[in-house]
């Protein structure tokens, strides 16, 4: 029997930088954009065997024959994907399944992660999902997070074959899969992403690196005690902030593309070697964003509809910090297009303020406004589409939930 299971997009809208940092709170909300998994055991198989399908892309197949739990398994064509073949090897090297079995995953992405450009409507049987003419790594992506919500389903669809009932364990799955995302990307990053993939909405406050280094440390070292230090590290408490959180009622997330896209690992280097180079300046400029995103999450808890200046004060102070790091590092993250946009858009009746999320860049602004003020937003900036910066609001909203049970039978 089939078995299904979605996972979040995220934006982080405070918090960009500093959460590399266990020392700062940051502010990660989930999407409607979420990513879907199908878990269908076939045949019978003498063998162990995994048929991964994402077919809304072109080569969207991955073919795998495990040989051993120790080590990633090999794409059977020599279509790699990176991401697939660490959630295989870390969820199956912490499972240790002994018996034989024969899986197929089939993967589906809502429309928020991807350029729409080139795409045709697929209704399924009752959700329906945007094919692409291209293979999933000629796409241009939104910063929704889609490795992040890949490795996070394809965690939870496995453990529930393996470990029927442990799919329940969010602490479990979030471990297991924040250790496949760094082995992925061949680094220890926030884990932001991948934490609210799995818990939603958050406020966030990351674990410490050394806790995942030392099991990649041991996999280099000391092979023999791999699978026991991956079980224990897997199995014991990170002791990280993840605080459910959701925006409030009455409050809506736009999110505005505006096709330009940025490099972050780019924006990541120049600033932190602007820290390195300038400790003293950069931490005033820390310390006051830092201030900043705490009022900002302060402010949110306790909005009052009556008055929104608080709330407003709170977003300029996360945008001047922004701007500062942006003018010291000289990395481009709020651009001035982007503060162009941002000024123009808070303007606009109802619209309480907007950021350049993440990393931030020529990406995408995130943009607070209140319930009944979205039409207008949309309505103002489509009317004078240049003079908003040709800016496209991709249709979600915040949906606070992490990894959800999905009926099978909707795909
Ligand atoms: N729907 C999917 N099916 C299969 N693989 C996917 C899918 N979505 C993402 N991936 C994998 O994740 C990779 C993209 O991950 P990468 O870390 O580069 O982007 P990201 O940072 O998660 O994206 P974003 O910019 O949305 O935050 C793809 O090249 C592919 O290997
Ligand atoms: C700059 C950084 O703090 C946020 C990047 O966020 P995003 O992937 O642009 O949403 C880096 C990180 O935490 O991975």
């Amino acid at each position: 029997m089939s078995k299904a299971f979605s996972a979040p997009g995220k934006a982080l809208l405070a918090g960009g930088y500093l959460v590399i940092d266990p020392i700062y709170n940051a502010y990660v909300t989930a999407l409607s954009s979420r990513m879907h998994a199908i878990i269908t055991p076939t045949t019978t198989s003498t063998d162990r065997h995994i048929i991964i399908k994402s077919p809304q892309f072109v080569n969207g197949q991955w073919e795998y024959t495990i040989t051993t739990n120790l080590a990633p398994p090999k794409e059977i064509n020599g279509n790699n994907n990176p991401f697939l073949e660490a959630v295989l090897f870390i969820v199956l090297a912490y499972i240790q399944p002994e018996s034989t079995y024969d899986l197929n995953i089939d993967i589906y992405s809502d429309p928020g992660y991807h350029t729409q450009e080139n795409t045709t409507v697929k209704q399924l049987s009752k959700k329906k999902f945007l094919y692409h003419s291209r293979a999933i790594n000629e796409v241009e992506k939104t910063g929704l997070g889609s490795s992040a919500g890949l490795v996070a389903v394809v965690t939870t669809a496995l453990v529930s074959y393996f470990k029927p009932g442990q799919e329940a364990d969010k602490d479990l799955l979030h471990n297991i899969a924040q250790i496949a995302h760094c082995y992925a990307q061949k680094k220890i990053g926030s884990g932001f992403d991948v934490a609210a993939a799995i818990y939603g909405s958050i406020i966030f406050r990351r674990f410490q690196p050394e806790i995942i280094d030392k099991v990649f440390h041991t996999l280099e070292t000391n092979h023999d005690e791999f699978t026991s230090v991956l079980k224990s590290t897997v199995e014991s408490n990170w002791n990280f902030k993840h605080t459910p959180c959701s925006l409030p009622k009455g409050v809506r997330l736009l999110m505005g593309d505006i096709k330009g896209g940025s490099e972050t690992p780019k924006l990541v280097s120049t600033v932190l070697a602007w820290k390195r180079a300038q400790p003293e300046e950069s931490s005033v400029v820390y310390a006051n964003l830092d201030g900043a995103n705490n009022n900002f999450i302060t402010q949110l808890q306790n909005f009052n509809p009556q008055d929104l200046t608080p709330l407003q004060s709170a977003i300029q102070q996360i945008r001047k910090g922004l701007q500062e790091m942006t003018e010291k590092s000289g990395a481009p993250i709020e651009p001035p297009a982007q503060t162009d946009l941002l000024d123009k858009c808070q303007l606009i009746d109802g619209c309480i303020g907007g950021v350049v999320p993440g990393a931030g860049g020529f990406d995408a602004i995130s943009v607070l406004i209140l319930e009944e003020s979205v039409d207008t937003l949309k309505q103002t900036t489509e009317s004078n589409k240049e003079y908003y910066h040709n800016v496209t609001w991709v249709d979600l909203h915040e949906e606070s939930e992490g990894i959800v049970l999905e009926d099978a039978k909707d795909y």
